[in-house]
């Protein structure tokens, strides 16, 4: 059996004042900091330990890492970065406070753009879009690639190919993985790691600084996974699963 286990990072500041972040590299609050080094500790607490670590391009992501990472004692393991494993870029709504997008265009609209597959938020400003473009942190990627805005499919396909490209070879390679990123980018790898449907993504959200487990077979299909919590392993109703893949009749949604 195979483990791996994803961390969405600490608090942020914008997740304090309650405005869309996305790719604006905001970092942790003092809380974000606690609870990064909480999630570490329980980590230890449990037994659990790394070989290699993947994280976004992100401070928050990165941060809430290395304060883990640090409490585990295992700071000197190998980390890779990318941009693949980003927040959703959020388009026009980044940097705006959400209860005021939602009195500008209703509950329903703003619950669409935050919580349906495929709806993207209005599109960046061009000026912005080139700010993300000049950004050293993305000089790699190629300034036509940088998106003016994003839906949760198009970020699961970005995160996807980081996926099958660098975190599938260490779990075949049996290395115990760790991968640190963003509320967005984790719906989409638990999505596809569930095979949750496109409509069945709406209630799912991922709690800041609470690891995630996934325990996986050969195939590196779910056995099952489990927020940990101080006191061990706590059971998720949030996250659906489709057991049944060949016979789409018996699916169950379960935690
Ligand atoms: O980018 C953000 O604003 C958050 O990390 C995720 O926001 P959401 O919960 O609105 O998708």
């Amino acid at each position: 059996m195979k483990k791996l286990v994803f961390i969405r990072h600490g608090q942020s500041l914008y997740n304090l004042e309650n405005r869309f972040t996305g790719w604006v590299d905001i970092d942790l609050t003092d809380d974000g900091y606690k609870g990064a080094r909480e999630a570490g500790e329980i980590l230890a607490k449990h037994g659990f330990t790394f070989d290699v670590a993947h994280t976004s391009v992100l401070k928050r992501a990165i941060r809430t890492l290395w304060i883990l990472l640090h409490e585990m004692d295992l700071m000197w393991i190998p980390t890779q970065k990318s941009w693949r494993l980003n927040e959703r870029h959020y388009g026009a709504l980044q940097g705006m406070n959400k209860d005021e997008i939602i009195s500008q265009y209703g509950e329903e609209q703003v619950n669409e753009w935050r919580r349906s597959a495929s709806v993207r938020p209005p599109a960046i400003s061009q000026e912005k879009h080139a700010c993300d473009q000049s950004d050293r942190k993305y000089r790699g990627i190629g300034p036509e690639n940088i998106p003016l805005t994003e839906s949760l499919l198009d970020t699961e396909k970005r995160a996807l190919v980081y996926w099958q490209q660098q975190i599938v070879p260490d779990l075949i390679e049996n290395k115990h993985v760790i991968v640190s990123a963003h509320g967005n980018t984790l719906r989409a790898l638990v999505k596809y790691l569930d095979h949750i449907p496109d409509d069945g993504v709406a209630s799912l959200n991922i709690p800041n600084s609470i690891p995630l487990v996934y325990e996986l077979d050969h195939d590196l299909k779910p056995i099952r996974h489990y927020y940990l919590h101080p006191d061990g392993e706590v059971a998720d109703g949030t996250i659906p699963r489709y057991m049944d893949l060949d016979h789409p009749e018996n699916c169950d949604w379960i935690g």
